[in-house]
């Protein structure tokens, strides 16, 4: 999560916030109080006298209130000290990040885009693309974990595709050989991530609400205001849509000639579909291949309790329940 909440401020907004050293104090408690307002949000669901506890500002309310005091004041800052840095390179590269790129178009209709609307935009990104990406690597791992032989296909992949066999990189020698064509040609390991979204999805249960009277595809009629709502966690293990082995981790069904074929994004439904598509698709699956062949390049992973049984945690994501330990144990470096 840490590792992934960086990457996101680096590339969305142009800050190091070096949460995965902890070096910067106050990105980590930042981040502490993002995770603890996402946990105290969802608490609301389950708790029938939460808008009581509002009012009065006790309990849960009183610390999801101090949290996203820590949360706007940490956004308000960053804003600010963008603002600046682009009033003082107006003609520079400054636009290389998605906040400056808001900013810049906020000078067009600043009233709409004030700071309120650019802290909530700052918010969505971090909410789309932090837990995502890092659950799913949990997930990947885990199942890595517990399928060795396909773990060892995609290490393998990596040995073939990334930087010179003969050479013995260090780690960050290793990285900087990881190219953009290199990741185009690791079919398995992007079929491998996706199997897993088909049967981890991070998003696993999403609706809309029927702007107007409607008919779905099979016929069915909703009704404006209706909500509909699809499982994506269910839909991903149907055996009508993936086969009687629809329960298994099996990476080679997205391959024809080691080649990864699409499907249909009605049908793997892990990124939502049509116009309101995950906006960061493609960037997740850049982020979660960078990270993965990195960490299989050098280590081997093995689960710490093997017969530790892992379910999923109820929350907006789809979180590993508590923590999953794993062995990393280094390769020879070869
Ligand atoms: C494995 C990783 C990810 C998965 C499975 C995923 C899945 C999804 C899903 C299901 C939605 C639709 C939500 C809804 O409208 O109900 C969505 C929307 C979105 N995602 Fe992702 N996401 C991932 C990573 C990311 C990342 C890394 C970013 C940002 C860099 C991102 C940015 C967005 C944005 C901005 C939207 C809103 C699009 C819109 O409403 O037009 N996502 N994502």
């Amino acid at each position: 999560m840490r590792c992934t909440l960086d990457s996101i401020f680096k590339v969305g907004f142009g800050v190091e916030l070096n949460c995965l050293e902890g070096s910067n104090k106050e990105g980590s408690a930042f981040m502490k109080a993002f995770d603890e307002s996402n946990a105290l949000t969802y608490g609301r669901y389950v708790d029938p006298i939460w808008e009581l506890k509002r009012y009065f500002s006790i309990g849960s309310e009183a610390a999801l209130k101090k949290n996203i005091k820590v949360i706007d004041d940490f956004v308000n800052q960053l804003i600010k000290n963008k603002r600046n840095l682009l009033a003082q390179n107006q003609d520079c590269h400054v636009k290389e990040d998605i906040l400056s790129r808001f900013l810049m178009e906020s000078q067009k209709d600043p009233e709409q885009m004030n700071d309120k609307y650019l802290r909530d935009i700052i918010l969505n990104f971090m909410i789309a693309g932090k837990d995502t990406s890092a659950n799913t690597l949990s997930w990947f791992f885990y199942m890595l974990c517990k399928n060795p032989l396909i773990q060892e296909k995609i290490a393998q992949e990596v040995r073939d595709f990334v930087g010179d066999k003969n050479i013995k990189y260090t780690v960050n020698d290793f990285i900087e050989n990881i190219t953009d064509a290199a990741l185009d040609q690791m079919h398995y390991l992007h079929a491998a991530l996706t199997e897993t979204l088909r049967l981890y999805p991070v998003v696993p249960i999403n609706g809309r609400c029927a702007d107007i009277d409607d008919t779905l595809p099979d016929g069915f009629k909703v009704k404006k205001g209706d909500g509909v709502y699809y499982i994506s966690y269910a839909m991903g293990r149907m055996p009508h849509l993936w086969g009687e082995d629809a329960e298994e981790f099996r990476p080679e069904r997205w391959l024809v000639n080691g080649i990864f074929q699409p499907e249909s994004p009605f049908k793997f439904i892990a990124f939502h579909g049509g116009l309101r598509i995950c906006l960061g698709k493609d960037f997740a699956y850049r982020q979660m291949k960078i990270l993965s062949i990195a960490l299989l390049r050098f280590f081997q992973f093995k689960l710490a309790d093997d017969t530790k049984k892992v379910t999923y945690r109820t929350m907006f994501t789809l979180h590993i329940n508590g923590e999953l330990p794993v062995c990393a144990v280094s390769r020879a470096a070869s």
